[in-house]
């Protein structure tokens, strides 16, 4: 029997996943990475947004440009250490000035992971672990939209202070789900999860905020806690984002991870890293670029959005 949900959300529903600094993510989407096709370019100031667009020969030009200036302008070497030795500490300082007033609920997992709704288990548990769950904008919409009493689910992150917001919820129901602090580039496992015991571990915009030095513990960290046959979601930052090309002198830390105005790390990622990083232990099921075209019309200015959406299996022994 699969899991009691609610059913799918109404477009007016959907259309409350509506942008942050951190992501943008497409509203209005009723199917997989949204469906507002431009045919012809005639039609591009007609509309605020278009989807699967891929980027203009200007674009390509403005997005080597801005490459090359932020490698003439760096980090300042003396700084470079401080973003890299306690970068949590710069998120417990994000979410004491933020709260859970930042990010918006992550109402768009039933579009893009069904797999988190579709589950059919005969075992009395269905155990889902967000890593990196911020203030809980996915783990809370997951609680409240599957009633089944066999969901439990683990909600972890290395700043204690969005563990702390999460606790603080009306909807943190300790019957139903765990919130605590870990790294996910630890050499320890958390000592309240077990291995092998996660049908599907959440990954939300955290992997990007990894040194590329600690991604391959933390993959196999992902390993070990999830069950054979079980799945890793995973949504990020692609390479060439605006949010990339965006970025100011002295920001940038190494080829392609930057750190934001509030000392938080940001790396954007290409497929290929994906499938090097996790395919040398998981199945990759899904490996895409979600592409999105934004329009200022009053300025005709053109911005594109990148997002890399990926679905990786442990094999089953
Ligand atoms: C951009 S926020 C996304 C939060 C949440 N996944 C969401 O989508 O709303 C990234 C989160 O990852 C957490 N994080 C970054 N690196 C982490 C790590 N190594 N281990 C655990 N959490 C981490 C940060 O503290 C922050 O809460």
């Amino acid at each position: 029997m699969g899991p009691l949900k609610k059913q799918a959300s109404s477009a007016a529903e959907i259309s409350q996943r509506t942008d942050s600094r951190f992501t943008n993510e497409p509203e209005n989407r009723s199917e997989s990475f949204g469906s507002r096709l431009l045919t012809t370019e005639q039609d591009v100031f007609k509309h605020n947004a278009w989807d699967h667009v891929e980027p203009d020969d200007e674009y390509i030009k403005y997005a080597e440009q801005q490459i090359r200036f932020h490698h003439e302008n760096p980090v300042p070497a003396e700084k470079k250490e401080l973003y890299n030795t306690t970068p949590a500490t710069f998120w417990d300082s994000f979410y004491a000035n933020n709260q859970n007033k930042f990010f918006k609920d992550r109402h768009w997992l039933q579009i893009e992971f069904a797999e988190l709704f579709e589950w059919t288990t005969e075992s009395s548990k269905f155990q889902i672990m967000e890593v990196g769950c911020g203030a809980g904008n996915a783990v809370f919409p997951l609680l409240e939209d599957i009633y089944d009493p066999r969901l439990f689910v683990y909600a972890c992150d290395y700043s204690s202070i969005a563990v702390d917001v999460v606790k603080a919820s009306k909807a943190y129901d300790q019957q139903r789900c765990a919130a605590f602090v870990w790294d996910l580039a630890s050499t320890k496992l958390p000592p309240n999860v077990a291995p092998e015991s996660i049908d599907i571990m959440l990954m939300v915009f955290v992997f990007s905020a990894l040194h590329p030095s600690q991604w391959k513990q933390a993959v196999a960290n992902a390993y070990q806690l999830l069950k054979p046959g079980g799945v890793l979601l995973f949504r990020d930052y692609g390479r060439n984002d605006l949010a990339q090309l965006r970025f100011k002198k002295s920001r940038l830390l190494e080829d392609n991870l930057y750190i934001r105005g509030d000392g938080t790390r940001v790396y954007f990622f290409t497929n290929e890293e994906l499938a090097e990083v996790f395919g040398s232990l998981f199945e990759i099921e899904q490996n895409a670029i979600d592409r999105r075209l934004l329009i200022n019309r009053k300025r005709e200015l053109k911005m594109y959005r990148v997002w890399l959406q990926a679905k990786f299996r442990k094999p089953i022994k």
